[in-house]
């Protein structure tokens, strides 16, 4: 139950490798804090740094307002959930959980207590006395959590816990994990995951590393609908953003673009009139266009359709050196293969960005 504050955080390995610069981040209590971003930006350095595990080189990091850079792990009240859960195999789920205690010297009674406590949160209940081997990979996370509630730490930190788990099980074990943080609402946690979707539904807020700082800290919705620059814009949402190029023909609280491949975009980001002739992207998510029969953002010739149920995608034909667009519709719309087909979109729903950072943030 803490607050954290990174004040130009960096990590260099081995005095010249830099991996993570200038990063400023305020955490407060009970909030559940995502890093996302690109393989190899940071985030597990990140995050181990804030354990105790990698020596933080540069600025500054206080839990609780205390400055806990050269604080040894076990002194900093955080506890650590990883991919692979690491179960001691030869242990009962009980004498798993109740191992760091035991080392701590608690009583027996405290022990009971604390492992009972998080047997019910992570409804563990019935399999304390089984061994790690007769679990399933979801239980077997779930004790690995376990481990750490019973430790009532300030800070929990989850290195991509559910990455080992399969489809259907990574699903379960989310929403266990939303249901946890909802029965501790004061417990801090940081979580680093590869999937967008968990990042979407878990997060109070995403931080999106990239470039070896922070491109974005906002909430889910923040970040979806109001990406401060490019790398967001695309990164955030599947399939990405799509990117327009074209000139700023009408500003004013409404601005209108006249796109390279032709279409027009009516935006709600305000411009100056000074922004007149402005180069910009135009960045627009496949879900929010729509087929259109008069004014029209894009125009262009499907090229694959690929049905999925629900919604079908609609790959169009690459024109320029604009990346093909792709378009998802509700339903399905295999017959627009081969088709000309024009599409548009609300003018809340398109950004603008120029030299990759969005108009709507000046
Ligand atoms: N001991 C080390 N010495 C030098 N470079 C390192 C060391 N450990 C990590 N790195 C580099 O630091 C960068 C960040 O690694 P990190 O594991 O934090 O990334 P990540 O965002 O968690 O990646 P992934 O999503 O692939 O797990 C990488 O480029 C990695 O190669």
């Amino acid at each position: 139950m803490a607050d954290l504050k990174l004040t130009d955080v960096a990590k260099t390995y081995g005095g010249t490798v830099d991996v993570l610069k200038h990063i400023n981040l305020d955490i407060k209590k009970g909030e559940l804090i995502v890093f996302v971003g690109p393989s190899g930006c940071g985030k597990s350095t990140l995050l181990r740094m804030i354990a105790g595990l990698e020596k933080i080189t540069g600025g500054e990091l206080q839990i609780d307002g205390q400055v806990v850079n050269d604080v040894p792990p076990a002194q900093r009240g955080i506890a650590m959930v990883f991919q692979s859960y690491a179960l001691y195999p030869h242990m009962t789920v009980r004498e798993n959980m109740s191992f760091a205690l035991k080392l701590a010297k608690k009583s027996p009674a405290e022990i009971e207590e604390a492992v009972n406590r998080a047997a019910k949160i992570l409804q563990l209940d019935e399999y304390l006395d089984r061994l790690p081997k007769a679990l399933s990979g979801g239980q077997r996370q779930r004790v690995a959590i376990g481990r750490s509630i019973v430790r009532d730490p300030k800070v929990y930190l989850f290195d991509e816990p559910l990455s080992n788990l399969d489809a259907a099980l990574r699903v379960a074990t989310r929403i266990e994990i939303a249901q946890l943080k909802e029965s501790m609402p004061d417990s801090t946690m940081i979580y680093v995951t590869h999937d967008q979707v968990e990042a979407m539904t878990l997060a109070t807020r995403i931080v999106v590393l990239a470039n070896k700082g922070i491109a974005q800290v906002g909430t889910p919705l923040e970040l979806y609908e109001r990406p401060e620059n490019e790398f967001v814009a695309q990164f955030i949402g599947s399939p990405a953003m799509n990117l327009l190029s074209g000139e700023i023909v009408e500003t004013g609280d409404m601005t209108t673009v006249k796109l390279d491949g032709g279409g027009t975009a009516v935006s709600s980001v305000p411009t100056q009139v000074a922004d007149k002739g402005l180069k910009v992207n135009v960045g627009v998510r496949p879900e929010d266009l729509v087929t259109a029969d008069g004014a029209y953002l894009y125009e262009g010739t499907v090229n694959i359709t690929e049905a999925l149920g629900e919604v079908t995608l609609l790959y169009f034909d690459r024109v320029g050196d604009n990346d093909a667009v792709i378009g998802k519709l509700p339903g399905i719309h295999n017959d627009l293969r081969r088709q000309k087909v024009r599409l548009n979109a609300a003018p809340e729903k398109v950004q603008i960005f120029h030299n990759g950072q969005s108009l709507y943030y000046r």
